[in-house]
């Protein structure tokens, strides 16, 4: 098949992973901040913490100048340095547990708001972006990436601490031999020269790991709602978690060991370029004796930070490489549907040559829906037929304004559809689609008046009363059969009562005696009730219960009639 040239669906979407078209929508990686990103939680908290941090990492290099002074006293100093040194030292230790304590307390902030951040996110998104990331990534975002982050933001006191104390050493230090500070800064960039190579290649491969998680969290979840087909066939479960599961699992470690590998060469090349240096001062160039006792204890004091700086580096790049992976997944989540609108009457719907189009990268094949003209009235009850895969389920997703036309308009009320107007629109249905959600409760109807009693006199209607009620709003229990469920998905449907019903294939996993009920009651009662119903359907039994008959073939709809006129059989 000839590729075609235009992929307006697939270029509202994504990050690298997914669609290199979307680059100029995501921000290039270099501009994440993570301080920023912890800075914006809650600013007080970060400032408060970062100060105690700072001061502390200060208090800590005036307790090794202390102990120097005490070193070189002649006794006389002594007990006064030793009682500046006991409130020094207690004073670190209180800025220190306070630091600990805020960035905890930060930390347990990041994780909480991060995962309500990118639910909003997810929640605000078009349908079609949200359905190209996909669920694994969300999900390894909303777990993995996020606590990455809140681990780093725990240690950020440490991090500080040290920071501050090295510099401060190193500025005791230059006091102390101003050659010995160059000779120490020269050596300490070298240090760091080597680890931010290492680092440079680290990060390669755990953004790469990153990538496989991904691809991970979707087997993981094949592996639970796979469980009855893989527990059935002993090959295909051995061939699941050998090739599949097991592969991606050992290429994520394969990746993440080689960038953690790669960081733990890079710290310890700095280790060895400090050790190299203390070293050298203490031994080849002080030549011993009381002046190297001075500089003996700054640079072992200097040791511990530098040791502790270079360890935590990895979690830094680590951290990093996880706010990169939410920025780029924010980034094409970006496109933000309008704030819900209030709701509006109905007398009318029209779609005018409306288009969608799904590419698939992995066949390389383009399905393309519509041009598409279509009505619907208030009232009405149209049957959406064909064969499977000829595009009704695409085409209900635009027409309850899930997707937005790729071309063509929609029309609601004779208004063109855009904005807010198409959350409007989408405020006129309730839908039962073939991959519905059962929520444990009837969300969003809490305090609709008689609320119990109309959900189980429906119940009782589909004969579900010895399996489950509703009391308090909330279902007794979801530990029903696919059927079963479905009904009860109609039951909340119905009690929403909007305007416009869309029903997805749902009679198909009924028996006879409830598709009766759902074809010859419910149907025209909707009807009755003014509702506007489109029933997506294979039961040609029941085609005469509608108004009208739309059908379609390849994205195309190739007859719409009055029920009861010609083709009629043809799905
Ligand atoms: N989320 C998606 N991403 C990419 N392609 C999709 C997606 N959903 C559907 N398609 C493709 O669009 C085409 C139409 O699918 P759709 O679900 O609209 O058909 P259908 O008529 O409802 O089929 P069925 O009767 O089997 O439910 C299919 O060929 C399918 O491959």
């Amino acid at each position: 098949m000839e590729r075609p040239a235009p992929r307006p669906s697939d270029a509202q979407t994504l990050a690298p992973a997914l669609a290199p078209a979307l680059a100029p929508a995501a921000a290039p990686p270099g501009d994440f901040s993570l301080m920023g990103l912890v800075f914006a939680q809650n600013p007080v908290v970060f400032a408060a913490a970062a100060a105690t941090s700072l001061a502390s990492g200060a208090t800590a290099v005036a307790l090794v100048v202390l102990i120097n002074l005490a070193l070189m006293s002649d006794g006389e100093n002594l007990l006064r340095l030793g009682l500046a040194f006991a409130l020094v030292a207690a004073v670190t230790v209180a800025l220190q547990t306070a630091s600990g304590i805020l960035f905890g307390r930060l930390g347990q902030e990041v994780l909480a708001r991060l995962r309500a951040r990118i639910a909003a996110t997810v929640e605000a998104a078009p349908l079609r972006a949200v359905e190209q990331v996909g669920p694994a990534r969300i999900q390894a975002l909303l777990t993995d990436d996020v606590f990455t982050i809140a681990t780093l933001v725990v240690r950020l006191p440490v991090l500080l601490t040290n920071a501050v104390a090295i510099s401060g050493c190193l500025g005791y230090l230059a006091w102390l031999s101003p050659a010995l500070f160059l000779g120490a800064v020269g050596l300490m960039a070298v240090g760091v020269g080597g680890y931010m190579l290492a680092s440079g290649r680290a990060r390669h491969h755990l953004e790469h790991a990153g990538g496989r998680q991904d691809a991970l969290f979707s087997h993981l979840s094949a592996l639970v709602s796979g469980t009855k087909e893989l527990k059935l066939n002993r090959d295909k479960a051995q061939d699941f978690r050998t090739h599949h599961l097991g592969a991606t699992i050992e290429s994520v470690r394969r990746a993440r060991t080689r960038g953690i590998t790669l960081l733990a060469l890079g710290s310890a090349w700095g280790s060895l370029i400090i050790f190299g240096f203390i070293g050298l001062v203490l031994f080849v160039f002080t030549g011993g004796g009381a002046v190297a006792t001075g500089y003996a204890v700054v640079l072992l004091y200097l040791v511990g930070p530098l040791a502790a700086v270079l360890e935590d580096l990895p979690r830094l790049a680590l951290a990093r490489v996880a706010g990169r992976r939410l920025q780029e997944t924010e980034a094409a989540l970006a496109a933000h549907e309008a704030a819900p609108a209030p709701p509006v009457p109905f007398t009318g719907l029209a779609l005018e040559a409306v288009t969608h189009a799904y590419w698939d990268d992995r066949t390389s094949e383009m399905f393309r829906l519509g041009p598409v003209d279509l009505a619907f009235r208030p009232g009405e009850i149209v049957f959406l037929v064909g064969g499977n895969g000829s595009g009704k389920t695409t085409l209900a997703k635009l027409v309850t304004g899930l997707y937005a036309p790729e071309s063509g308009q929609v029309l609601l009320n004779g208004v063109p559809v855009d904005g807010a107007i198409r959350s409007a629109q989408r405020g006129l249905f309730s839908a039962v689609f073939g991959d519905f959600h059962l929520f444990e409760s009837l969300v969003g109807l809490s305090g609709a008046p008689d609320l119990d009693a109309r959900a189980n006199r429906l119940i009782a209607r589909l004969a579900l009363t010895h399996k489950v009620s509703v009391e308090d709003g909330r279902f007794s229990t979801r530990d029903l059969s696919t059927g079963q469920r479905k009904r009860l998905a109609l039951v909340a449907a119905v009690l929403e009562d909007r305007p416009f019903l869309v029903f997805d294939e749902w009679a198909a996993d009924q028996d006879p005696a409830f598709k009766t009920v759902f074809y010859r009651e419910l149907l025209p009662e909707l009807k009755a009730l003014g509702k506007t119903v489109l029933v997506i359907s294979h039961d040609d039994r029941y085609f005469d219960c509608g108004d009208r008959i739309v059908h379609m073939e390849s994205g195309r709809i190739t007859a719409d009639l009055p029920a009861g006129t010609g083709r009629r059989g043809v799905a």
